[in-house]
């Protein structure tokens, strides 16, 4: 439903051309919540913001539901930027309105509800939020997550069929960071609505995205489901994000590797595979041994998956090899 044809953007600053973004195409379905993840400076914010004109592109095409809006006028902008909702790091709520006031505001800039309508309106987002009782607090009052609550809810108002998110989750602690990541799955499930997220943390793409796009320097370097993006990384930009995300110190690892024996291999287990009794199988009918380097286990959205690094010696190793490669699992051969 969005479309990018080799959209580009570069920003003037005293009378040179500063790129931002190189030419790029881009898909993203109707329905899925799809991450842009990359390093401060690499065009994460101007391609969100290209995406409801807030940036106008310097050359390219951009559809949404099939419909040109690089070529919309004033009137048309305004009625498109209805259907598209956008939330900020910062929040961007106006501290002298209550939370009620800040909701209504994009609902009375539309001018389409009576106040009676407006007013129910308001109170079915505050519940959808889990903000009812707070309705009549002022901002200050407020924590950072119930902050971005209230932006979720204004975003809402206009029943937008697209959410873009600008690094919603950046200023929030863990937990708070984990609980609104949850109210927008669940935003993204009931309403079918189309998210758009940009952040700088793989495990925010890894908690809530069906695809990703991994950018830097102003380009696409890599698109694909987070499951693929996430357990095969292929550009050098995509595997530090990765590894930070894991948090393993790959030359720490490496360090490791000197202290064991035998051949290294990395194997990564997904869906109901994560579940099968794989490695005392193997070991047990090939008499190889393994110890365990490095694992994790956790899911990418709703699919649990597995990764260990381990070595193996003894046995019949190219046996336990063959039954690996066989197995549904995808195994690297480390050392
Ligand atoms: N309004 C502007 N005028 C001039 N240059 C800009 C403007 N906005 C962004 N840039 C430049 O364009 C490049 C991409 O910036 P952008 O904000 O899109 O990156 P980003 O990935 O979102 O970074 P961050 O995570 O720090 O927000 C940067 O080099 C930035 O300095």
């Amino acid at each position: 439903m969005i479309n990018f044809h080799q959209v580009h953007k570069a920003y003037r600053v005293s009378g040179q051309d500063i790129p931002a973004l190189q030419p790029s195409d881009l898909r993203i379905a109707r329905g899925e919540v799809f991450g842009i993840i990359g390093h401060s400076g690499a065009g994460k914010s101007t391609l969100l913001r290209l995406i409801n004109r807030l940036e106008e592109p310097t050359g390219g095409r951009i559809e949404i539901d099939g419909e040109d809006v690089t070529a919309l006028d004033a009137a048309g902008l305004r009625r498109f930027r209805q259907r598209v909702g956008m939330i900020f790091q910062h929040f961007n709520l106006l501290s002298s309105k209550t939370v009620a006031a800040n909701v209504a505001l994009p609902l009375k800039l539309a001018g389409l509800l009576s106040r009676s309508a407006m007013e129910a309106r308001v109170a079915e987002l505050l519940a959808r939020v889990g903000l009812s009782e707070h309705a009549g607090k002022y901002p200050a009052q407020l924590s950072g997550g119930q902050k971005q609550r209230v932006g979720i809810a204004r975003a809402l108002a206009t029943e937008p069929k697209i959410l873009l998110c600008d690094e919603a989750t950046s200023a929030l602690d863990p937990q708070t960071t984990a609980s609104v990541l949850q109210l927008l799955a669940q935003i993204n499930r009931e309403l079918n609505l189309t998210i758009v997220l940009i952040t700088h943390e793989m495990d925010v793409i890894r908690r809530i995205c069906d695809r990703v796009a991994v950018m830097d320097a102003g380009v696409i370097v890599e698109q694909g489901s987070v499951a693929e993006v996430f357990l095969h990384p292929q550009h050098a930009t995509s595997k530090r994000f990765v590894l930070e995300a894991e948090q393993v110190d790959e030359d720490e690892l490496h360090d490791d590797f000197a202290h064991v024996q035998g051949r290294i291999l990395r194997l990564t287990f997904q869906g109901q595979a994560t579940y099968a009794p794989l490695l005392g199988t193997v070991a047990r009918e090939t008499g190889v041994d393994y110890s365990i380097l490095a694992g994790r286990i956790d899911h990418i959205k709703d699919t649990p998956y597995g990764q260990l690094t381990l070595a193996l010696t003894g046995g019949d190793l190219d046996a336990a090899l063959a039954r690996f490669a066989a197995a549904d699992v995808h195994m690297e051969v480390l050392r």
